[in-house]
């Protein structure tokens, strides 16, 4: 679906929830938002149950002939996801990686897939799916890794600002001897020339970065010669680009850098020295840091990813989130596709509880993320991860509208003639409260409940079940 047609005025009628703050959620059963010709939100009105649309309109002057939007039976607008990591690359292999851990699920798994985007058409086919995919679980917006080829990441720079996918993307930077001969790059040089020229098209294609933005991505140390480094480092400071990189994911990892740097004395101290910590750094990752590593990225104002399926299935170990909280850390959540198994930010929200519950069984109960944490990071949170928190995560005038409309369907007995349930796997009877409704699709919906997302007001993604506009009513 291209993003390209004009939006008109749009007050989206129904139930809306959204985070206000880390720990509360607002569920406004009735409410409407008004979204303007630009996507901006004018309004949000609550508890407007007992007023027609036309007594909405009414009252906001110059909205007599605005479309509308409903949301249908057991429905409610959420705010987009944001996935602060993932490698769009990887996807082929999603759901793939036995019991291998890090450093040979990369060799094994990872290096062959991402060394095949020489091809473009293959780029072309796995891109365009996987942008879909996100898209269809209410992504909205996205922090990609790509691979180290130019044309294949900037394609993938062109196919999310045609689908309307807010996104970062990088083309990802790795000269040492860690990677195979047939996937590196040759030099620091080349790697340096091809990044540039990856942030030179990217920004060439959105020059105001509405949409698509590079993003400087040096894989992680060990991938890293120490001038490639710092060649990064001065990239993204000349350039003023954000970073992306790992983190402290994986114990051999960490013994591997700390042979690799022995001039330094942390995984942190590493990225620090080569000017790779900025307020426009996202760290992916952070499971086994130190107070010391916490206290340095907290001071450099750089920002953490937390991937809790790709934790948990590569057997990386469990990220301490209530403490990088308390420390006030600002974090989101990454499905990390392939090493994470599911490119859903709904499943991370659930894998992130899962994974702080796990904590909490060999720590103590503080350690234990609450539904409405876990929603905050999947949205305020992550969007404060890439830089958007003034711009999306939330339902605020001035803000973009950047939204899902979830329907959670009506439980029936049979499922459809042919057995099978097409609302979805959540089963709402009727006598549900609001906050029910909600942990319901949390904790066992899907993509079947996605059945509209919007970017910038722009309708970016639809199911079947979506009845779309009712028209500009007369006034
Ligand atoms: N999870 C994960 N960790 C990495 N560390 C370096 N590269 C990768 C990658 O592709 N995935
Ligand atoms: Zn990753």
């Amino acid at each position: 679906m291209a993003a390209s047609a004009p939006i008109s005025k749009t007050i989206y009628l129904g139930p809306f929830v959204h985070s206000t703050s880390l720990t509360e959620l607002e569920i406004s059963e009735q409410g409407a938002i008004g979204v303007d010709e630009k996507g901006v939100i004018a309004f949000v009105e609550r508890d407007v149950a007992h007023d027609g649309v036309d007594e909405i309109k009414r009252r906001n002057q110059g909205w007599e002939n605005a479309e509308v939007v409903s949301v249908e039976g057991n429905g409610f607008f959420f705010p987009g996801f944001i996935d602060t990591h993932t490698h769009a690359p990887q996807h082929p292999n999603t759901g793939l990686f036995g019991k291998t851990t890090l450093l040979d699920w990369l060799q094994t798994y990872t290096f062959p897939m991402e060394a095949s985007f020489a091809s473009l058409q293959k780029a072309s086919t796995i891109y365009r799916n996987f942008v879909s995919r996100t898209l269809s679980h209410g992504t909205t917006t996205c922090a990609y890794y790509a691979t180290i080829h130019v044309p294949a990441t900037n394609l993938l720079a062109d196919i999310c600002l045609a689908r309307g996918q807010r996104a970062l993307v990088g083309r990802v930077c790795m000269n040492s001897d860690l990677s195979p001969e047939y996937y590196r790059d040759e030099s620091t040089e080349t790697g340096l020339r091809d990044s540039l020229e990856s942030i030179n098209y990217i920004r060439s294609i959105d020059p105001a970065g509405e949409i698509v933005k590079p993003i400087v991505t040096p894989r992680f140390a060990p991938s890293c010669t120490p001038d490639c480094l710092s060649a990064m480092g001065r990239l993204a400071k000349e350039t003023d680009t954000h970073i992306q990189t790992h983190i402290s994911e994986n114990v051999n990892e960490i013994a591997f850098v700390a042979e690799m740097f022995p001039a330094q004395d942390s995984y942190t101290h590493v990225y620090d020295t080569h000017g790779l910590l900025t307020p426009k750094t996202i760290l992916a990752h952070a499971v086994h840091l130190s107070p010391e590593e916490r206290a340095t990225i907290k001071q450099r104002g750089s920002k953490i990813s937390h991937c809790p399926a790709s934790n948990t299935a590569i057997t990386s170990g469990c990220a301490p989130v209530r403490t990088l909280l308390d420390e006030g850390h600002t974090v989101g959540l990454g499905t990390d596709v392939s090493g994470g198994f599911h490119p859903s930010i709904l499943e991370n929200v659930r894998q992130c509880i899962w994974v702080s519950r796990h904590l909490a069984l060999q720590t103590s109960d503080a350690a234990k993320l609450s539904t409405e944490e876990a929603l905050y990071l999947a949205t305020r949170g992550g969007a404060a991860v890439v830089g958007l928190e003034d711009k999306v995560g939330a339902f605020e005038v001035g803000m973009e509208w950047d939204a899902q409309m979830i329907s959670l369907g009506t439980a029936n007995e049979e499922g459809c003639p042919d057995g099978a349930f097409e609302d979805g796997p959540v089963d709402v009877f009727g006598w549900e409260n609001w906050t029910e409704k909600v942990e319901k699709w949390v904790y066992s919906g899907d993509d079947r409940n996605t059945v509209a997302v919007w970017v910038r007001g722009r309708l970016v993604h639809r199911t079947g079940k979506f009845m779309g506009a009712r028209g500009a009513a007369t006034p």
